[in-house]
């Protein structure tokens, strides 16, 4: 192979490699200039998992790189660490493990992209419109679960992201009627909500594992959307 092809290859390899690194450290970049908090200096005992920077999610894709860190507004950061000041105090054993916090529009639009086969309105209950922009987009939205102190996540009845009735918190009691969800499950999701609404969190109805630490309007409001 000629001396130009060779150099032409490694200079793409080595910037194919490079890509993603740099991705992730201009996300982290921009959440910090924007204030946000990570919340693990505060209590480094909440346990953080980033699902969208696995392939374990519901794209199959890694979406962050290598984000790994969550990232709120200092506000919802110290409500956070609440909850899991309420858990522990309830609970010596468990943990808040968070899956996802504060999400650039750009991630959005990989999830939102990833959906196109629902309709528009049930696609919207799933994955916030990123024209609209996600709570989650204001560094304002948790989702998360409990798990044991060495990071063994409780049973939810569904995973993280489960798109379907068993997810959803109003339709547990029928659910649970029905034999679909048991009391142990049911038990679970309740302890995170009462943990979370005590912190000043908002559950959904449709996601078990995603809470609101304000509207999204108020979010518009007050803070500085992540692009
Ligand atoms: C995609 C899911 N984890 C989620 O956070 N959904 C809500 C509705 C959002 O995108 O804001
Ligand atoms: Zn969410």
């Amino acid at each position: 192979m000629p001396h130009k092809s060779i150099f032409f290859l490694v200079t793409l390899l080595i910037h194919l490699l490079s890509c993603p690194r740099i991705k992730a450290q201009d996300i982290e970049k921009a959440m910090i200039n924007q204030g946000l908090t990570d919340v693990q200096t505060l209590d480094p005992s909440i346990l953080v998992e980033l699902k969208y920077s696995t392939t374990d999610n519901f794209i199959g894709k890694d979406v962050y790189g290598d984000l790994t860190r969550a990232y709120l507004q200092p506000k919802v950061a110290r409500q956070l660490v609440q909850a899991n000041r309420f858990l522990k105090e309830k609970h010596p054993d468990l943990r808040l493990l968070v899956y996802d916090a504060a999400r650039p529009r750009k991630a959005q639009w990989n999830l939102w992209n990833a959906l196109p086969h629902y309709p528009e309105r049930q696609r919207r209950t799933y994955v916030a419109d990123p024209r609209e922009g996600s709570i989650h987009n204001y560094g304002c939205a948790i989702d998360l679960t409990i798990a044991t102190a060495d990071g063994k996540p409780l049973d939810m009845g569904t995973k993280y992201d489960y798109f379907g009735e068993l997810a959803y918190p109003k339709a547990e009691a029928r659910l649970l009627a029905a034999g679909k969800l048991n009391r142990q499950q049911i038990s679970n999701r309740q302890l995170l909500r009462e943990v979370m609404r005590r912190a000043g969190f908002l559950p959904i109805e449709y996601e078990w594992w995603h809470f609101n630490a304000l509207s999204r309007a108020r979010a518009k409001q007050t803070y500085k959307l992540i692009e």
